[in-house]
């Protein structure tokens, strides 16, 4: 097997407030997220196609993570969208990202893997998503601890 595992490094800016959480990030807040993310494939060995030799091209991996994740994402606000409707109101000009769930480091992965993994090419699988939400903490998925 010739298998070979490809990341990439993509940062984004969001704020979320975490509803009923017993902590100051019940507060709507800011982070600088980083994320990286982990493709697995096997090289094109083709003499003369333009991707020869590549798993996935890094611009294309960027380009589709562009597209599927970080235009949802980057400068959003991102609630639960049980939020309380004049909390709602308030917000209608901005960038709103409404989750049925909590918008916690674990839920976001899950979120962005849900969005970008039905978008990759069939010959590329997704091999895992780091998430780090300070420089001090990360959450982790990984196509392997979900079989
Ligand atoms: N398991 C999780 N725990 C927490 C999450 C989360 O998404 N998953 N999120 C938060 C807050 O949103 C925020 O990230 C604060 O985290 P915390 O590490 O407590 O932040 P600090 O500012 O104290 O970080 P320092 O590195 O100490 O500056 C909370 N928990
Ligand atoms: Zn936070």
């Amino acid at each position: 097997m010739d298998t070979i595992r490809l990341t990439r490094r993509f940062t984004f800016e969001a704020a979320h407030a975490l509803a009923h959480y017993d902590g100051l990030c019940r507060h709507i807040h800011g982070h600088s997220y980083k994320l990286e993310i982990t493709v697995m494939g096997s090289p094109i060995k083709t003499p003369g196609h333009p991707k020869d030799g590549m798993v996935l091209d890094f611009g294309d991996l960027k380009q589709l993570v562009q597209t599927h994740v970080l235009e949802q994402l980057d400068h959003a606000l991102v609630l639960r969208y049980e939020s309380p409707a004049p909390l709602l109101a308030v917000l209608q000009d901005h960038k709103l990202l409404l989750l049925p769930y909590q918008p916690t480091c674990e839920n976001l992965l899950l979120y962005i893997k849900d969005c970008l993994q039905p978008h990759l090419p069939p010959t590329v699988h997704l091999h895992s998503l780091r998430l780090w939400e300070t420089e001090n903490a990360f959450g982790e998925w990984h196509a392997a601890d979900n079989f």
